[in-house]
Parts: C-alpha cells; sequence; structure tokens
C-alpha cells in the first residue's frame, strides 16, 4: 500500500515536473523569436569583391548558415530560392585561393545543375574533363566517363576553387531573402539541448548574436563548431602537396592523370586554359619542410622522375618558381548526434580522401537531398519535430555518399605503393583490370564520377579486381607460394574494404530501406503553409 502511494507521488512528480517543463520551454520559444523579432539588424549583402553594402531590415530569419564555401554559399542559394530567409556567416569574403575543391565530377555537375547554378562554372576559365588517365610503370589507360546518355555539356568541371566559390556566393547574395555578412561564428548558442542560433565576430570586432529555429554549419574540415553535433573521427592519411604548372600540354587533354607512383599516388588535371594543377600525395603526417628547401628537393629527386617525360619540365619548372602548398588528406564518416536546431553539412559533416575528387559532389548531393526534405515544410520552428523528420536525410544521402566515400578510402590504399608483395599484387591487378575496358572501366569510373551511385556495384567491383588479382596469379602455374599470395590479397582487400563500409554504416549502405527513419513524412504541423519552390518574386 505504501509502495503503492510512493508510485503514485512519483509518477505525479514526473507528471507535474513534464507540464512545468513544456510551459518553460514554451515561453522560452516565443521569447526567442520575439527576440529575433524585435533585434532589427543590420542587413548586409556582398558585392564581388567582398566589400559589404548595408541595407536595414526587420527579418525574422528562417535558417543561419555557417560559411559560404562550397556547400554554404550552394545552400544558401538553394533555401533562398525556396523562399526562405537565410543568413550566411562567413569568415573571409575575399576570393578564397587554395588547392582544394578545383575538379567537379560529372556527377556533381548534374547536382549543379539540379541546384541551377551550373552558370557558376561559366566565365571562370573552367575546363571540362572527360575522364581520367591512368599510369603505371611506363604504360598508361585512359578511362573515359560514361556520358553518351547525358547532354554535351554534362562532363566533369575543373577551375579555380575560388573563382567557383566567389561566383557561388554572388549568386546567393543577389537574392533580396539572403543575408551574407562577413564574420567568425565562435560559438553555437543552445538553449535545454535545442540550438537556438549563433555567436559570432564581425568584421569591425562586434560580437554580436544572430537567432534562427535551424541553423546549418558549413565551417569546413578544419570546423570548430562540428564538435557539439557529432561524434568527429578524423583520420589523415596523407598531406597533398601542389603546384601550379604553366602552359603545359597533358598527355590527355581534358582529362585527370592519376601517376601510380611510389609511394603515393600524384595527381594532374587542368584548372584553366592556361594552367594545370599538380598534387603530389605524401603519406603520413609531416611532408617535407617547404621553408629550408628539402620540399623541392623531394619534389625534384623522389618525384620528377615518376612524371610523364611530357610534363617533366613544366613539374621542375614550377617546383623552381616556388609557391608550392600543402594540404592535409582527411577522412571522417558521418557520424551525426541529432541535435534540434541545428544541422552539419560538408566538409564539416563528413570527409574522404580527395584522391578522387568527390567532396564537392556529394556536399552537393547532400543539398539536393536536404532541399527536398525542407520543400514541403513552411514553419521550421518546432525543432524537436523538424530533428525527428530530418534523420531522414541520413540515410537518404547514403547511396551517393557512401559509394563515393567507400571508392576514395579504398582506391587511395589499392593505389600506395607497397613493400607487401599480396598488396602490390592487387594494384597491378587494379591497373589492369581497368585497363581491359568496357564494363571493367565504364563501372568504377561511373561510380567514381558520381554518376552511378550503387555502393553494392561498388563491391562486386572491388572484388572483381581482388578475384582478377588472384587468377593472374594462379592461372597457368598455381604453386603454392602463388597460392599463398592470392589468399593474403583476397585478405588485404578484405581488409580494406570491410573497415570503410562498418563505418559508413553496412544497413544504411545496403539496406536503406529497413531503416524506420526512411519513411519519416513531413511533419503535418509544420506544413501550415506549404512553400512552393522559386516562392520569391522574379525568380
Ligand atoms: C587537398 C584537397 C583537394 C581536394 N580536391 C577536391 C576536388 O578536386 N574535387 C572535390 O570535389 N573535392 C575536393 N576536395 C574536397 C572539397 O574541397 C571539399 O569537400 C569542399 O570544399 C567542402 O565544402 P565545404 O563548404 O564543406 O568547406 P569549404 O569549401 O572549405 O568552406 C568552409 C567555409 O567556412 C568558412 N568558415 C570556417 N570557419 C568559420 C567560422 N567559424 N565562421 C564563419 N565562417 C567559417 C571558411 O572561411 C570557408 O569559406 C579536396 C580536399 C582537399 C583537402
Amino acid at each position: 500500500m505504501v509502495d503503492l502511494y510512493a508510485l503514485g507521488l512519483i509518477l505525479a512528480s514526473v507528471l507535474g515536473f513534464v507540464v512545468l517543463y513544456n510551459l518553460m520551454a514554451k515561453k522560452n520559444r516565443s521569447r526567442v523569436s520575439s527576440e529575433a523579432r524585435s533585434e532589427g539588424v543590420q542587413t548586409v549583402t556582398t558585392t564581388t569583391n567582398g566589400e559589404c553594402r548595408s541595407i536595414e531590415s526587420d527579418v525574422d530569419v528562417d535558417v543561419i548558415i555557417v560559411g559560404a564555401g562550397v556547400a554554404g554559399s550552394a545552400l544558401a542559394h538553394t533555401l533562398g530560392k525556396d523562399g526562405r530567409k537565410v543568413h550566411v556567416i562567413e569568415r573571409d569574403l575575399s576570393e578564397p585561393d587554395r588547392i582544394v575543391g578545383e575538379l567537379l565530377q560529372p556527377g556533381g555537375y548534374l547536382k549543379l545543375i539540379e541546384l541551377g547554378l551550373q552558370d557558376c562554372v561559366e566565365d571562370i576559365d573552367a575546363q571540362q574533363v572527360f575522364g581520367y588517365a591512368l599510369f603505371k610503370d611506363g604504360k598508361n589507360t585512359r578511362l573515359s566517363y560514361p556520358l553518351e546518355k547525358f547532354h554535351s555539356d554534362v562532363s566533369g568541371r575543373s577551375f579555380h576553387n575560388g573563382r567557383f566559390i566567389q561566383r557561388m556566393r554572388e549568386k546567393a547574395a543577389s537574392l533580396p531573402n539572403i543575408r551574407l555578412e562577413q564574420g567568425t561564428v565562435t560559438s553555437l548558442l543552445g538553449e535545454n539541448g535545442t540550438i537556438k542560433g549563433v555567436q559570432y565576430k564581425t568584421k569591425d570586432g562586434k560580437e554580436l548574436a544572430a537567432h534562427a529555429p535551424l541553423t546549418i554549419v558549413c565551417d569546413g574540415c578544419f570546423s570548430n563548431l562540428r564538435r557539439s553535433l557529432c561524434n568527429p573521427q578524423v583520420d589523415m592519411p596523407s598531406s597533398f602537396v601542389g603546384l601550379v604548372l604553366e602552359n603545359c600540354e597533358l598527355p590527355y587533354a581534358n582529362h585527370g592523370h592519376v601517376v601510380l607512383a611510389d609511394p603515393s599516388p600524384i595527381l594532374f588535371y587542368p584548372i584553366s586554359s592556361t594552367e594545370v594543377r599538380c598534387l603530389v600525395d605524401v603519406p603520413g603526417q609531416k611532408v617535407p619542410s617547404i621553408s629550408n628547401g628539402e620540399m623541392a628537393k623531394y619534389l625534384k629527386t623522389m618525384v620528377a622522375p615518376q612524371v610523364p617525360p611530357e610534363i617533366y619540365d613544366s613539374f621542375v619548372a614550377a617546383v623552381d618558381r616556388g609557391n608550392i602548398r600543402t594540404m592535409p588528406n582527411r577522412s571522417m564518416p558521418a557520424a551525426p548526434q541529432p541535435t534540434p536546431g541545428a544541422l552539419l553539412m560538408g566538409d564539416a559533416f563528413n570527409m574522404r580522401h580527395p584522391l578522387t575528387g568527390g567532396g564537392m559532389t556529394v556536399a552537393l548531393s547532400d543539398i539536393v537531398v536536404l532541399r527536398d526534405l525542407l520543400r514541403p515544410l513552411r514553419d521550421l520552428n518546432d525543432a524537436p519535430t523538424l530533428c525527428k523528420y530530418l534523420e531522414s536525410f541520413y540515410t537518404l544521402r547514403k547511396p551517393v555518399a557512401s559509394t563515393i566515400n567507400t571508392l576514395a578510402g579504398a582506391l587511395y590504399k589499392v593505389f600506395c605503393a607497397s613493400p607487401d608483395r599480396a598488396r602490390n599484387e592487387m594494384r597491378q591487378a587494379c591497373f589492369d583490370y581497368l585497363s581491359l575496358g568496357g564494363v571493367f572501366s565504364t563501372g568504377p569510373v561511373s561510380l567514381l564520377s558520381g554518376l552511378n551511385p550503387r555502393p553494392l556495384s561498388l563491391v562486386l567491383h572491388f572484388f572483381a579486381v581482388a578475384v582478377y588479382g588472384v587468377g593472374r596469379l594462379l592461372v597457368p602455374f598455381p604453386s603454392p607460394s602463388r597460392m599463398w599470395i592470392g589468399a593474403r590479397l583476397i585478405s588485404g582487400a578484405s581488409a580494406i574494404i570491410f573497415p570503410i563500409i562498418k563505418a559508413e554504416g553496412v544497413r544504411q549502405m545496403f539496406f536503406p530501406a529497413t531503416v524506420p527513419a526512411y519513411y519519416r513524412a513531413p511533419p503535418v504541423n509544420c506544413q501550415a503553409r506549404s512553400l512552393k519552390p522559386d516562392a520569391i518574386k522574379g525568380l
């Protein structure tokens, strides 16, 4: 009897607490939105050169975007076009000058078209890319993108990353409902487990707060803000050392070039009509010092002898000119901690080795998925319900993201030289398999290009390469030592691909339809006023 009484007391207290909590949360929500309404914030739009032009306005912001790089600027334009009021805060609005994000795969270009941003690769001297050329031990093979089914304009594009980003920023800032402001976000503002906005420092050093029902963090690979929104497991297998070769003719015009060098791959691709980007992979955490000349020495003695002879002189001239840049190559599987009021996108959310140039394609594809999920919703204010609904994003993005991520990680490992005979057999088998042509080259290339985002096809091709490698070892004379190498080749291949697949999530990758969030419908209470795409007049 006493026990029942105690139980009743506990239940009543819990119930009372829940009611009280809801009342307070409701009060807080209305306080936050009235604060945002009464803030009367200064709106800032940018001109092309990054200068700020101010206009006064008093708006309820729907979405704050942190970072206007590839993901942030494309997302801002996309949401703005759908009628959202967006406040973008970017640390530096001047044109970025960097060695990342210079080759957009055709699958990424298709996403750009879907987002209406394809004109952002026009008038920046971007080059069309029709496939890759692979070089190993003096032999080479051309791997064309399977573009026959597409419009002649569809291909990869390579360019100066900064020019591309400026075009997207300009296009986003041209929408009347987008504020693009220069400022550095210092923290996310949370309240009872819900993100309500951000704290940021303006260009002239003022500390301000901005509020919105949804904050999307796109602050790139060095993200300081991701920690509270995901469980980051960052791996850094190597760095890229970047050079620009001037006025040099690549052996295959309008193709990416991958040299299977020792110890790891070297890339070349055009970034304008007169410049070729070279990225030399240097395994490990450290690179030779640029300042004391070790890097130039390394490039000339270890790397130059392995580049195709046609571009040897241009390569050495580029080393002599200096301007050598480095960038760490990071990979980080998506491991979200769904948080009401906030979302991560781009490299802040998920990274893969840049060998296959897949980062921008994944970011743009994610934006298409998110756009389609948000489109039926007018009201983003019910953060917990929105957060639950958006859990489907993590599964819906998987076919494209996991295919590109897994291929990048696996191919990087396969393409590195190794003292292990079995690993070198796998590397040679991969080169020979791709050289077979037909489905053996178009299959893997269409996975890499983002044109065929099918994880199962990736696994099948990966093990087909391994079986091909074993077959070459055993035919015509299957000696015990060759059988042993073959067995190690298969186990090595499994050791490469299975951990990557595990990190991507087996269920989400291969059986997305079994994930309950996959079927999540838009919450009814958020659909009050259905928003039409291109809702803003004149867009
Ligand atoms: C060496 C290398 C080469 C690569 N090559 C390719 C390639 O050829 N093709 C490809 O598709 N991908 C490539 N990638 C990957 C590609 O660069 C990224 O996937 C892509 O840039 C991700 O876009 P993002 O918007 O997430 O990050 P970014 O484009 O880096 O943008 C992040 C933005 O956030 C801003 N920011 C950061 N912190 C703050 C803050 N606190 N407040 C306000 N703003 C902030 C930054 O100034 C920046 O503008 C490469 C990566 C590396 C490392």
